[in-house]
């Protein structure tokens, strides 16, 4: 297949990778230095380079599948471009959070979306680590399961695991709860992922925000903590990307985990409305 990756960041750069062992794959960054670092270093996964040909957003060409790779805040911006190539492209939408999908549903057609649970760390604009295997669980939005199947099946290889998902907002919805308890507390007490199972009153505070998420959510709350575990430890060694944001001084995605939660829910979240602002806090010192 013919595909390109937009934003070569952390699952940017773990795609694109992955995928170009069997496809012909385009990177799309937004600046220049980052596109001749790429060039003259391939992306280094762990040391092991992967070549693909990478362009600046600008110059986007048609592609079979474009896997849009961009934090949920700049979804906006990037919409123009995608619209010149909506003609003929599947694109698949691999955020954390959610607010996106009403958003380009207006604009696109043939969407797809995903969630990833990887754990990957950007190390250079050229070289990430993996911090943990994980599954890209892959969705239809408007009820086109073909082509979600297709893709699933075509994107799946040995080194990345690729399912295809049959219930979209279970999965949507599940990823969000684990998104929701992992990132806000390792970017408020600057730890690994693993932490918020070793540390007793972390995990505590951890098992309260799962408790209510689920609650808001309408998953079984048992299910939802179990879920949260999983994920932390399988990723135990990784940076959360919410961490990484407040790191680098950049807006994090809690609008779209935790606040999109609080927005939807019927019930009062004391744990989720007290970490949103101390979030929101830490994002503003
Ligand atoms: N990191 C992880 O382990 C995981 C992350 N996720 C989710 O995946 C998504 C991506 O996260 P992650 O890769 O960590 O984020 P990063 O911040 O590492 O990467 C985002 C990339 O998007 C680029 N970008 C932003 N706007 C544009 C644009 N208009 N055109 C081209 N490129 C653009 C940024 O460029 P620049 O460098 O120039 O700013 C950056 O390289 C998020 O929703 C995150 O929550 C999901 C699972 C695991
Ligand atoms: C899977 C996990 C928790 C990996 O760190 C993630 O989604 C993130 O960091 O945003």
């Amino acid at each position: 297949m013919n595909i390109g990756v937009i934003g070569l960041g952390s699952v940017g750069l773990f795609v694109a990778s992955q995928l170009s062992e069997s496809h012909n794959v385009t990177g799309y960054c937004r600046r220049d230095r980052q596109r001749q670092s790429i060039l003259k270093n391939g992306i280094l996964v762990d040391q092991k380079p992967f070549h693909i040909d990478v362009e600046l957003v600008e110059n986007i060409k048609k592609h079979d599948l474009l896997i849009i790779c961009v934090k949920q805040p700049h979804i906006d911006n990037l919409l123009p471009v995608l619209k010149e190539v909506s003609e003929t492209t599947t694109f698949l939408f691999l955020q954390n959070g959610l607010g996106h999908i009403e958003k380009v549903s207006v604009e696109l057609k043939n969407i797809l979306v995903g969630t990833c649970d990887y754990g990957i760390s950007k190390l250079e604009d050229h070289s990430i680590s993996l911090k943990g295997a994980g599954l890209i669980r892959i969705a239809s939005v408007a009820d086109n399961n073909d082509i979600a199947i297709r893709t699933a099946n075509q994107l799946s290889r040995d080194v990345i695991n690729v399912e295809f998902a049959s219930n979209l907002s279970q999965v949507l919805h599940e990823k969000l709860i684990v998104n929701s308890v992992i990132n806000p507390l390792t970017a408020l007490f600057e730890v690994k992922n693993g932490e918020i199972l070793t540390n007793d009153y972390l995990k505590d505070i951890a098992h309260q925000l799962s408790h209510e998420a689920a609650l808001a959510m309408k998953i079984d709350s048992n299910h939802a903590w179990s879920l949260v575990q999983k994920v932390a430890s399988q990723t135990k060694e990784n940076h959360s990307s919410m961490l990484k944001d407040i790191q680098q001084n950049k807006q994090t995605e809690i609008d779209y985990i935790n606040g999109f939660i609080l927005k939807q829910s019927q019930e009062t979240l004391p744990s989720h409305s007290l970490i949103y602002q101390l979030i929101k806090a830490k994002e503003n010192i």
